[in-house]
């Protein structure tokens, strides 16, 4: 049975059994002939999980975007958008502060650090740079402890190692942790090991932000997320998709790369989105996550066309073929570059 609005009887809200609140447009309904139907959205009155995979230019990045969209207009919701390749920079123009971020060190924990800078925190350069972040908040500051510490071999690989971290650009004493505005974090020509500091900074902020039960409902919106499903930002990802909901944050993780989601990742996601798959592997793997939200074999309704998405939902156990809807704003950020934005 579809769950139909009950003031707008046309829309049907995915991700909730009752009709009441806010949700995000999302599309039309596809029918398997290709034609559409009715408006579809997706609930924002509560905090989900979701996982969007799909292959590359399938259109994912669209679908984030139009749901950071959604979430500007709707009171008391903040998308936070995770942006490694500078393609939400066209937000702008809603009023979303795109910035290239820059986070504290202290917020990166100590017993991480070995790893964030590629050193094992068993051997001597690696212990030497934990200790530095356990007694030294700023990266400043972890280095001249370094410099001041340990034998001369181990103080010069771990110094050498800070340096590095320190030419990410990512690292300032008073960076940003907890947005509260609609917020896009470029990191374009960011390293993956500096923008996974970013998002483990930005994603345990946002958690703790919401444990205290200050401000409005963060949205963690994070493209390409495989590169973070590896690295240190993998812990603070993990606790938003088990714990997050409770306290109020929603995390929407798009990759195309469906191998790269941890099991928990999917299973405890409430939302299951695929856009069009081609390898036999990954479309299994959809399959047998949510295989039973569909009556018949799933294979045959895993989308082809670009913008084409079959979300999984939890709360009807049902699965929903949708047309996502085009995002309004640009790819690009306002100012126009010649050629591109504005120019065509
Ligand atoms: N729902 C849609 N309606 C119209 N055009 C779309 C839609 N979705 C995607 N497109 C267009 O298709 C192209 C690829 O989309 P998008 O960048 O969102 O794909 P992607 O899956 O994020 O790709 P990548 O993995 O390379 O980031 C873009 O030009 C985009 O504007």
């Amino acid at each position: 049975m579809e769950v139909r609005d009950r003031a707008t009887t046309d829309v049907t809200t995915i991700g909730r059994t009752d009709g009441d609140g806010p949700r995000l447009p999302l599309g039309r309904y596809l029918a398997r002939d290709g034609s559409h139907g009715g408006d579809v959205a997706l609930d924002c009155a509560r905090p989900h999980a979701m996982c969007l995979v799909g292959k590359r230019g399938s259109g994912k990045s669209n679908t984030l975007a139009l749901l950071a969209e959604g979430l500007c207009a709707v009171d008391g919701t903040v998308p936070v958008v995770v942006d490694p390749m500078g393609g939400f920079a066209g937000l702008d123009a809603l009023g979303v502060t795109v910035c290239e971020p820059r986070v504290s060190a202290g917020a990166i924990p100590a017993r991480e650090w070995p790893r964030l800078v590629g050193l094992d925190p068993r051997e001597p350069a690696g212990a030497l740079v934990w200790t530095a972040a356990s007694e030294r908040p700023t990266l400043a500051e972890m280095r001249e402890y370094v410099d001041s510490e340990g034998t001369r071999p181990t103080r010069r690989v771990a110094a050498n190692h800070l340096a590095r971290a320190a030419s990410w650009e990512v690292f300032a004493p008073e960076g940003i942790r907890r947005p509260t505005e609609p917020t896009v974090l470029n990191l374009a020509g960011v390293s993956d090991r500096a923008a996974n500091a970013v998002v483990r900074a930005v994603a345990t902020g946002l958690y703790e932000r919401r444990l205290s039960g200050e401000g409005p409902l963060p949205w963690l919106l994070v493209d390409e997320a495989h590169v973070f499903l590896d690295g240190v930002a993998a812990p603070a990802l993990d606790t938003l998709l088990t714990r997050g909901r409770a306290p109020g944050v929603s995390l929407v993780l798009a990759t195309q790369r469906p191998d790269a989601l941890p099991e928990t990742a999917v299973s405890q996601a409430d939302l299951l989105a695929t856009h069009r798959l081609t390898g036999r592997a990954d479309t299994a793997a959809v399959a047998g996550a949510r295989g039973d939200y569909v009556d018949g074999p799933v294979e045959p309704r895993i989308p082809a066309g670009v913008g084409d998405l079959l979300v999984f939902d939890d709360a009807t156990e049902r699965a929903h073929s949708v047309r996502v809807s085009e995002r309004a704003t640009s790819h690009g950020g306002t100012a126009p570059t010649l050629g591109t934005d504005g120019y065509e």
